[in-house]
């Protein structure tokens, strides 16, 4: 199995004062589904910023589909993210497009057909319960309903990686569990999911899935660890060196 990922030693600073990532090390391969979980403050965006390539870190290095990720000319970095599909915590949809039209962005860029995109589209919005609100703009949906359209977007193209930043926090517990199965049906297609969430919860409910633990800027085993039988379904860490 493939590395997509790897960090040796990253460390992230803004501005002046503490590094607010700190020796971070970790091998992410092709095709599994991972974790990622710390207290409020303890790194968790700043690590995926780094992940899809919006952030360079201030040290260490960072090896992306098996490229030296830190010094990537900019010409390349939008091919490169065309290969990793973002949730990201604040949504960011575009505001004078309809929901439809949101989702389909990552097909039109890729330069699919109209009428594929449609029919994928169609089949996304009902996924995600959404197909009453096909023509509506982002700011006349509720969080959870534009966090269910950002998550539709991230997902539709496929994406090698998929890095999602608490994906499920502005949603009930049923819709939860139905994004979550969404995940799964696409890391079961081959996709590699980075999941940061606070919901210790879901974790459980992914078996063979990885987790990541941030402390303060720094990966530490997860505490408490995976109690038996989860243990068995869903705890290994893959920091460099384990
Ligand atoms: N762009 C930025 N400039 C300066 N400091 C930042 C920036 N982004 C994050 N920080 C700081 O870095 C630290 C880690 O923030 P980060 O958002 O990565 O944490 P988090 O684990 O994702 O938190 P949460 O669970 O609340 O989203 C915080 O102290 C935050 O204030």
């Amino acid at each position: 199995m493939a590395n997509i990922v790897q960090f040796e030693n990253v460390g992230l600073r803004y501005g002046v004062g503490e590094e607010t990532l700190c020796d971070v090390s970790f091998t992410l391969r092709s095709g599994q589904f991972y974790f990622l979980t710390g207290a409020s403050g303890a790194g968790k965006t700043s690590l995926l910023r780094l992940l899809y390539l919006s952030q360079r870190p201030s040290r260490g290095i960072i090896r992306l589909f098996g490229e030296d990720a830190v010094i990537l000319p900019r010409g390349r970095l939008p091919g490169f993210r065309r290969r990793i599909g973002v949730v990201f915590q604040d949504f960011r949809l575009i505001p004078h497009l309809s929901a439809a039209d949101n989702i389909a962005l990552p097909l039109r860029v890729a330069g699919m057909a109209e009428s594929e995109i449609a029919r994928a589209v169609r089949e996304m919005l009902n996924w995600i319960g959404l197909a009453e609100r096909a023509g509506a703009r982002p700011a006349t949906l509720s969080g959870g309903e534009q966090q269910r359209v950002a998550i539709a977007r991230a997902v539709i193209a496929r994406p090698e990686l998929l890095v999602a930043d608490e994906p499920t926090g502005n949603v009930d517990p049923a819709m939860a569990e139905r994004l979550l199965h969404l995940f799964q049906s696409l890391h079961r297609l081959g996709t590699t999911v980075v999941m940061a969430t606070h919901d210790w919860h879901l974790i459980e409910r992914v078996p063979g899935a990885h987790h990541l633990h941030l402390e303060h800027g720094r990966l530490v085993d997860p505490d408490p660890p995976m109690p038996p039988p989860a243990e068995a379904r869903a705890s290994t860490i893959v920091r460099s060196g384990l």
